[in-house]
C-alpha cells in the first residue's frame, strides 16, 4: 500500500504566516494540504515555494461544478505539479470522470498524474445533519460508501472520509483504494467544527491511508515536536 507522511493542513491566512510556520520544521521535508483559505490569497506562487523546498502538496480545493468546467479546471491544476487534488463525489460519476480527463491531458508529458481523490461526507457533518440537510435518508455509513464506490467505478484513486469509515471502505472496495482522513484530533474529543473525529493510533488501526493534521499542530505550543511525535505513532504501523 502507498505510504504518506502525515498531511499537515497549512490553513493560514497569506504566505508570510504559511512560510514563518514551515520555518519551524527545518529540513523536514513534508506532506502539505493547501485549502482554500490559503490558495485563494496565495494562487500558483505559493505552490511554486513549496515545491522548491521539497514539499508533496495535497491540493484541497474540491471542485464541485459542472463536468466540463471541472475538467478545464483540472487542466490547469495539473500543470501546477501537486501531488493530490480532489473533488466532491456529490457531483456525479461524469463530473468525476472529467475531472480524471482534465488531470490526464494536463499533466505533462513523462511526468506523474496527481491522485485524485473524493470528498465522501466531510468529517463536519452528522448523521442527524445528513438527514435533515441534505435529505438523504440512510445510515451515514451507507453514504458513505455509496459515494465511495461511484468514486472507484468513475476511476479515481480514493476519497476523503473519517477514518471512522476506513474499514467499511477496505471491506467493500479494498485495496489499493486510498482513504484520506481528516478530523483528526490527538484526545479524539470533538473540538471546533469537525463532527467525525478520531486519534491518529486509532486511525492508524482502523486502516486509513493519510491522515490530515491541523489545528493540533498549527495551533499547538510547539508545532514541530507535536509533528513529530504524531509521525512517530502514524510510522509505527
Ligand atoms: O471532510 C473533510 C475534508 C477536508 N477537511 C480539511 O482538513 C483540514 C482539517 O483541519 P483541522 O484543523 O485538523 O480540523 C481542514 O483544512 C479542512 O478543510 C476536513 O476537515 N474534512
Amino acid at each position: 500500500m502507498k505510504s504518506f507522511k502525515p498531511i499537515i493542513a497549512l490553513d493560514f491566512p497569506n504566505e508570510q504566516e504559511t512560510l514563518s510556520f514551515l520555518n519551524q520544521f527545518r529540513e523536514e521535508t513534508l506532506y502539505v494540504k493547501v485549502g482554500m483559505e490559503l490558495y485563494y490569497q496565495t494562487g500558483p506562487s505559493l505552490i511554486e515555494q513549496l515545491k522548491s523546498r521539497g514539499h508533496q502538496i495535497f491540493l484541497d480545493l474540491k471542485l464541485h461544478d459542472i463536468p466540463n468546467t471541472v475538467y478545464s479546471a483540472m487542466k490547469g491544476l495539473a500543470k501546477l505539479g501537486v501531488d493530490m487534488v480532489n473533488v466532491h463525489a456529490a457531483g456525479g460519476a461524469n463530473m468525476m470522470k472529467a475531472a480524471l480527463s482534465g488531470l490526464e491531458e494536463g499533466t505533462e508529458h513523462g511526468k506523474e498524474r496527481p491522485l485524485l481523490i473524493a470528498v465522501t461526507q466531510l468529517t463536519s457533518t452528522s448523521e442527524e445533519q445528513m438527514k435533515t440537510e441534505q435529505l438523504i435518508n440512510t445510515s451515514l455509513n451507507e453514504s458513505i460508501l455509496h459515494y465511495a464506490r461511484l468514486t472507484f467505478d468513475s476511476g479515481l484513486d480514493g476519497v476523503v472520509c473519517s477514518a471512522l469509515e476506513a474499514k467499511i471502505i477496505d471491506q467493500h472496495i479494498g485495496y489499493p483504494f486510498i482513504k484520506v482522513t481528516p478530523g483528526i484530533r490527538l484526545h479524539g474529543d470533538n473540538l471546533h467544527d469537525q463532527k467525525r473525529v478520531v486519534t491518529p493510533e486509532k486511525a492508524r488501526e482502523l486502516g486509513s491511508s493519510a491522515i490530515v493534521v491541523g489545528r493540533s499542530i498549527t495551533k499547538s505550543d510547539n508545532p514541530y515536536e507535536t509533528y513529530m511525535s504524531i509521525k512517530n505513532t502514524w510510522e509505527a504501523k
